[in-house]
């Protein structure tokens, strides 16, 4: 069974700090940055790829830490990722992180994870994000191109008019939930 319990988290409001500065520090903060382009992020490692460096450049809320791992780091911090190559150092920052109360995923062990990242379908204003339950990443990312391929290029057209509807509607509560209840009613057939 899969447990897990899907949120939207506003990473603008956050605090996120990467531990590693390699392709899974690469893989991870562009996933952030994809979808939070302003996230205040703050990336350590010693040695840090180039790429990163770029989208460092890009965007003024990432923050390039050049040192190894230090507990003093995870002040302030809401969410730590962790992905350095080695596997000693993950797990005493996935326990300093427990220690303080802050979430952590360690992108190599997913038992010691408190969330996962997912695969993120994006249309407009429309997000999707899927999860295997950890069991098969690469399913997640082909079904993600599966939905992108899907759904229509209107589809922001949709939501913004059902917002307008949505905010010209008067009456009660439940009168407005039945009416925008018909009127997406459509999407069903
Ligand atoms: C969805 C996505 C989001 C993102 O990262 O942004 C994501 N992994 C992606 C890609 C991907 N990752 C890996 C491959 C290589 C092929 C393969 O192994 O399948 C590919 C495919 C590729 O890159 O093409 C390797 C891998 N990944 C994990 C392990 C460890 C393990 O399983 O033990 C290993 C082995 C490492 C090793 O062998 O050393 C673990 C996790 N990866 C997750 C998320 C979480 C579970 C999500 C879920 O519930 O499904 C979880 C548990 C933790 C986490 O990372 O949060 C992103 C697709 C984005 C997109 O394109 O849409
Ligand atoms: N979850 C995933 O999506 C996924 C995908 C591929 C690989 N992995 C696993 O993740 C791990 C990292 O892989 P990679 O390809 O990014 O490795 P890499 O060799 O490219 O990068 C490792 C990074 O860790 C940093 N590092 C090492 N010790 C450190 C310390 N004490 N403090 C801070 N930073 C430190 C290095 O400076 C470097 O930046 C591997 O164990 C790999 O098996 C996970």
């Amino acid at each position: 069974m899969n447990t897990l319990f899907p949120i939207f988290v506003k990473l603008e409001q956050l605090q996120l700090l990467i531990v590693g500065g390699g392709y899974v520090g690469l893989e991870k903060l562009t996933a952030v940055l994809a979808n939070a382009p302003a996230a205040p992020v703050t990336l350590v490692a010693p040695e840090i790829r180039a790429e990163i460096h770029a989208l460092a450049a890009e965007h003024p809320t990432v923050k390039l830490v050049q040192a190894v791992y230090d507990p003093a780091l995870l002040a302030g911090n809401d969410l730590v990722i962790v992905g350095t190559n080695d596997k000693a150092v993950n797990r005493q920052i996935q326990a300093d992180c427990k220690a303080r109360k802050i979430l952590v995923n360690v992108a190599d062990t997913p038992a010691l994870c408190d969330f996962y990242l997912s695969s993120v379908v994006k249309k407009g204003d429309l997000k999707i994000a899927i999860s295997t339950n950890g069991k098969s990443p690469t399913f997640a990312k082909r079904f993600r191109e599966v939905l992108e391929a899907m759904l229509p290029d209107t589809l922001q057209e949709t939501l913004d008019n059902l917002t307008t509807i949505r905010q010209q509607l008067t009456g009660d509560f439940q009168a407005k939930m039945d009416r925008l209840n018909e009127i997406t009613s459509v999407l069903k057939r």
